[in-house]
Formats: C-alpha cells, sequence, structure tokens
C-alpha cells in the first residue's frame, strides 16, 4: 500500500505537515519520532543520554522499515536524520512510496528552531551562534540524502496550508 513520506532537516515541518496533510486527505500519519518514543517507552532525548544515538539510529532504521511493510496506506514525517543513515535513503525509491523532502533555508529552520530545541538532543545545548553555524554545515552534510526524495516542495514563506497544498498538488 502506498506511503507518502516526508523528510527534510529539523524544523522543516515535516510532524506538522503530515498531521495537516492527514487532516486534508484522510489518510493516517505517522510521527516516526513518536513510534520509536512508544516503542522504546523513552522520550527522544532519554533514548539519547541513556543509550546514545547509534543505538537510536537502529531503532529509528528497524521502526521505519516497520512502517514501510505496513500493510496500510499511510503518510509518515520522518526524523530529521532518518535518510542520513543505515542506507534508509535507498528506501525511499521504493514503489509504493512517494517521498517529499521540505526544503527550508538555513535562516528558516534557525528561526523555528532557536525557540524549539530543547527536545531535538543534536542542537538541544547550543547557544544561538552555535547552532547557525551547526545547522549551516550538517544541512549540506545531509543535503545528499535529501536530494534522493522523489519529489521537493521549498517551504521557505509559506503557511501550513500553503505547503500542504503544494504537496497535494505533487502528488496529484
Ligand atoms: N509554515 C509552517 N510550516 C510548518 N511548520 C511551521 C510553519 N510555521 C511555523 N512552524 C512551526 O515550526 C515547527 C516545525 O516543527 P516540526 O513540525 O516538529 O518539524 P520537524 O518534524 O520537521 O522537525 C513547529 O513548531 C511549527 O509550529
Ligand atoms: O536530525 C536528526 O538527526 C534528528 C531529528 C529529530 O526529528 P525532527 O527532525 O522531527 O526534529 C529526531 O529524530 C532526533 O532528535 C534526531
Ligand atoms: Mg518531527
Amino acid at each position: 500500500m502506498r506511503k507518502i513520506v516526508l523528510l527534510g532537516y529539523m524544523g522543516c515541518g515535516k510532524s506538522t505537515i503530515a498531521q495537516n496533510l492527514s487532516k486534508i486527505t484522510k489518510i493516517p500519519f505517522l510521527d516516526l519520532d513518536e513510534c520509536i518514543e512508544k516503542r522504546a517507552n523513552l522520550s527522544i532525548n532519554e533514548i539519547f543520554s541513556q543509550h546514545g544515538e547509534v543505538y537510536f539510529r537502529k531503532l529509528e532504521h528497524e521502526m521505519f522499515v516497520e512502517l514501510l511493510n505496513s500493510p496500510e496506506n499511510v503518510i509518515i514525517g520522518l526524523g530529521g536524520g532518518t535518510p542520513c543513515y543505515a542506507n534508509n535513503h535507498e528506501l525511499l525509491k521504493g514503489e509504493n512510496v512517494a517521498s517529499v523532502y521540505l526544503k527550508a533555508s538555513i535562516d528558516t529552520l534557525y528561526n523555528r528552531l532557536v525557540y524549539n530545541k530543547s527536545k531535538r538532543p543534536l542542537i538541544a545545548n547550543m547557544n544561538e551562534e552555535e547552532m547557525r553555524e551547526f545547522i549551516a554545515k550538517h544541512l549540506f552534510d545531509r543535503s545528499f540524502y535529501y536530494n534522493q526524495a522523489q519529489h521537493k516542495v521549498v517551504v521557505d514563506g509559506k503557511s501550513v496550508e500553503e505547503t500542504v497544498q503544494d504537496i497535494l498538488g505533487i502528488l496529484a
């Protein structure tokens, strides 16, 4: 069955857009991070602090494969790092997968993340200057993987509704 997979950097809106796309299409949505948290019975922060990032990436890969193999139509909001580990980017090319990269500029990401970093262990302890530099470098490193998506939607300056409409247009 068909999977609509949203990917992109932390703060680009994967979780928010997946939820809103689901409301309009009536296709159920799953947030990969939330699925991992439920499975581990720990928050993302706790998984990172108690078990480390390598363990998180293992759980993330297993959960992603599980969701892709489920028999339902579903919208999946990935974590920002999902396509960048364990060859997960290859899974974006699957026959029943429609993958959409929500592309945001460094400024958009910084402005959204600066007040929303506490639940994101990779940036939670950074000051503003460190964060801007980190986002710039990290986004550059990860872009190769994000660009493996079948579709791309630029989200800068767009409302949630506008981004949802753009995705609907692409998938029509
Ligand atoms: N136009 C927009 N589209 C998506 N998110 C937006 C927008 N404007 C503000 N936001 C906010 O940006 C944040 C995006 O975070 P989230 O959806 O968790 O992204 P991700 O899952 O990609 O990390 C949320 O706090 C959301 O309310
Ligand atoms: O970019 C990353 O490596 C991560 C992004 C997070 O998801 P969001 O992109 O939804 O914040 C979450 O999976 C974890 O903190 C690691
Ligand atoms: Mg998210």
